[in-house]
């Protein structure tokens, strides 16, 4: 095995791979924005595009469409699928990415045009550069140097990218359950890179959150109205809504919706042992994201939170005033967003269920005339992985190759909707192996990856590919 060649062929080509990235970032494939939808399909395209160069066999499956909520349809993006190799006598393995961002617009607080790279001291700022666009060039150039070196790839490597994974994965599911016993009979372990480390080390993931995402819509008068005019003779929409949203979660973070907390997996001593001994700075954590004070001073504590407790985040009110300067309006309607991330035993099915029988119940309670509908529209489930099998040995003896440390071995607080699928329909073990940096700032203004984890990351792809081959069979 050829690892120093390959690292050499990497380091020579990082300026190719920058500028790759760059391409690709230049590309507002925000999937929750349906004006950006041709954006999304071009995306796409590079993607068969960059796999067809490298000679993959590639396919553009179309997926449907989504439902607009004014009635109307919009085509998804079709979904990436490749394959190189298809030697029986090696072992299969499938990479799923995303190239769909989350949005992003300068005025937001960006230090630099999000759609526009920039390189400030070896950091590659770009919206979609660590979520996912570069660990997912990272994994197709890691194909490439083995290709351009004329070594045979270790494994049969197949892709699966996607383009809606930000707003839920919509169409994949379908696609996996009827790809079943065509395109995954033979896979053997599926990778997934979109995630970042813990710390500066190194990290292999072995648990996700889920997510469950609700609009609550409270709809009052036939049209907006003068606060002046009109306020002190109609019960707002805007007073309900923040009303019943006040209910769920307490100011020091107690989830307050019946049932929520006690489906919750107990935490276990093992569990314990494990956070207490990962290395983890909660001070530095603190400043980094700049609060005075965190939910919890104590490291156990915090990572439990972040990554295998539930939680309610409320993300916005859709037709709220939110403009600068003032205006003295009544909104007729208003919609909150608002998620509850998931973790074993929860159940979304469940969890729709609370949520919307106690937003009902303390709507009901105010005794207002105006009506209030509860919808939950993503109803992802968690991910969790057994850390003793051989994909995480395989995941160790990599990242001690390419950087001669013992990772650390931590779950994600964020969520991969189509984890859960993956493992459950396809009955194949899953492996998180993240090459984002912990301060990436994902979903955030300025988000970025640096060059060290684009490079090194590709080289770890590299290594990861030989030790998976090493796995027995059993
Ligand atoms: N990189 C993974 C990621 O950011 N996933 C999103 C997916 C999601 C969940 N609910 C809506 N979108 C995340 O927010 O965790
Ligand atoms: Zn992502
Ligand atoms: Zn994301």
């Amino acid at each position: 095995f050829k690892l120093d060649e390959l690292i050499k062929y990497v380091d020579s080509h990082e300026e190719e791979y920058v500028q790759a990235l760059r391409e690709w970032v230049a590309v507002e494939s925000d999937s929750s924005d349906v004006t950006k939808r041709e954006e999304l399909h071009r995306m796409m395209d590079m993607v068969a595009e960059k796999l067809r160069k490298i000679k993959g066999t590639v396919e553009l499956v179309d997926i449907g469409s989504q439902q607009l909520p004014d009635g109307s349809s919009l085509a998804l993006p079709k979904v990436v699928v490749a394959q190189f190799g298809s030697d029986t006598n090696k072992a299969t393995v499938c990479v799923y990415g995303h190239v769909d961002v989350q949005p992003a617009k300068k005025e937001d607080g960006w230090a630099t045009e999000p759609y526009n790279l920039t390189d400030i001291n070896g950091n590659l700022y770009g919206r979609g550069a660590s979520d996912n666009k570069a660990p997912v060039l990272a994994w197709i150039h890691a194909v490439e140097a083995y290709k351009a070196l004329n070594l045979d790839l270790p494994v049969n490597v197949k892709f699966i990218i996607e383009g809606m994974e930000e707003t839920g994965s919509n169409g994949l599911d379908a696609m996996i359950e009827s790809k079943k016993d065509s395109f995954f009979s033979d896979v053997d372990y599926i990778i997934i890179s979109d995630c970042g480390w813990l710390s500066k080390r190194p990290a292999l993931t072995y648990g996700t959150r889920g997510n469950c995402y609700f609009f609550a819509e409270v709809e009052g008068p036939k049209q907006d109205l003068h606060s002046g005019v009109y306020g002190g003779t109609v019960i707002e929409p805007m007073t309900d809504l923040i009303g019943i949203l006040d209910t769920m979660i307490s100011p020091s973070g107690t989830i307050l919706i019946p049932g929520i907390r006690e489906a919750v997996a107990p935490f276990s001593d093992e569990e314990w042992k494990m956070y207490q001994d990962i290395e983890f700075d909660v001070e530095s954590y603190r400043t980094k994201m700049g609060v005075e004070q965190l939910m919890y001073s104590n490291k156990v504590e915090l990572l439990a939170h972040r990554w295998r407790h539930p939680t309610v985040s409320i993300h916005g009110i859709e037709g709220a005033f939110s403009a600068p300067g003032s205006k003295t309006v009544i909104p007729a309607k208003v919609i909150g967003k608002f998620s509850i991330r998931q973790v074993p035993d929860m159940d979304p099915a469940v969890v729709e269920k609370q949520v919307s029988d106690h937003l009902h119940a303390v709507f009901a309670k105010r005794k207002s005339p105006n009506k209030l509908k509860v919808t939950m529209i993503i109803g992802a489930k968690p991910w969790l992985a057994d850390l003793k099998h051989p994909l995480y040995h395989a995941g160790k003896a990599a990242v001690k190759k390419v950087f001669d440390m013992e990772p650390d071995l931590i779950r994600e607080g964020g969520t991969i909707p189509i984890a859960r699928t993956f493992q459950d329909v396809t009955g194949k073990s899953i492996i998180m192996l993240p090459i984002g940096g912990f301060d990436d700032g994902l979903h955030s203004q300025n988000e970025k990856m640096s060059r060290y984890n684009y490079i090194e990351g590709t080289k770890l792809f590299i290594a990861y590919l030989q030790e998976v081959s090493q796995i027995k069979a059993t």
